[in-house]
């Protein structure tokens, strides 16, 4: 089974990638849901989450915004946060993709926004990443209207550098242009890859 690790910054159009590979029928593992299925009611990290960051989670249920803030401008809170998550993302990987050799498929995705931080690029056998230039970038995420601009910076000047992340990519997908454009890049990358 080769497996396909999918990273790229914030914004760069993992998800959308994703649904692509997923449309074509070949399984994705989504490390940003796996947080949220965690972090959602009766999920495995709000005990230890209530515990680190009291005020947090209000009758079992997570104040996303309240912990956003609490970890935004301050990197120990942060680490402390990824020290609970990430063992958690790391299991439901491994579930995953036992299953997928337990059902016989020839290829997986894991689609990953700290792919390299987290050393999930080890395990894999080819890696995408998905780059737009940073104007576009901060266009997206002005656009969701979820961030303040502090929020952005912050979060862009903590991830990897794209720079970085393309350097380190075995095929890099740009996605500034527009979403054909990128599902033609992934149509040609997975035709030539049958031939091999
Ligand atoms: C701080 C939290 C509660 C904020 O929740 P919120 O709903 O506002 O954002 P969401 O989780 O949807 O993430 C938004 C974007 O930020 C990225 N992001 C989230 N956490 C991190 C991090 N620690 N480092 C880099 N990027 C991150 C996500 O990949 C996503 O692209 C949440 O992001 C969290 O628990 N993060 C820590 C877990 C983690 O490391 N996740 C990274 C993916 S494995
Ligand atoms: N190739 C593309 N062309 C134009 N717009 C795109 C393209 N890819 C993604 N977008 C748009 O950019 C935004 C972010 O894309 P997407 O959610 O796929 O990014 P992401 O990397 O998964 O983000 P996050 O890291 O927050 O999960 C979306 O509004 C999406 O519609």
């Amino acid at each position: 089974m080769r497996i396909i690790g999918l990273t790229g910054g914030i914004g760069m159009g993992k998800s959308t990638t994703a649904a692509t590979f997923r449309r074509r029928h070949i399984p994705v593992f989504d490390a940003d849901r796996a947080v949220h299925a965690l972090q959602a009611p009766g999920g495995a990290a709000i005990a230890p989450i209530a515990a680190a960051f009291p005020g947090t989670v209000h009758d079992g249920t997570l104040d996303r915004a309240a912990l956003r803030a609490r970890v935004t401008n301050d990197p120990a809170s942060l680490k402390r946060l990824e020290a609970i998550i990430h063992p958690l993302v790391r299991h439901a990987q491994t579930r995953f993709l036992a299953r997928a050799r337990r059902a016989g498929r020839s290829l997986v995705v894991l689609d990953i926004p700290l792919l390299f931080e987290g050393g999930a690029w080890r395990l894999c056998d080819e890696i995408i990443v998905v780059s737009a230039p940073g104007s576009v970038q901060r266009a997206r995420l002005r656009a969701r209207g979820r961030m303040s601009e502090a929020e952005i910076d912050a979060l862009i000047a903590r991830q990897m550098p794209d720079a970085e992340r393309r350097r380190r990519a075995d095929v890099v997908f740009s996605t500034g242009i527009g979403k054909m454009s990128t599902y033609r890049q992934l149509a040609r990358w997975l035709a030539h890859r049958k031939h091999r």
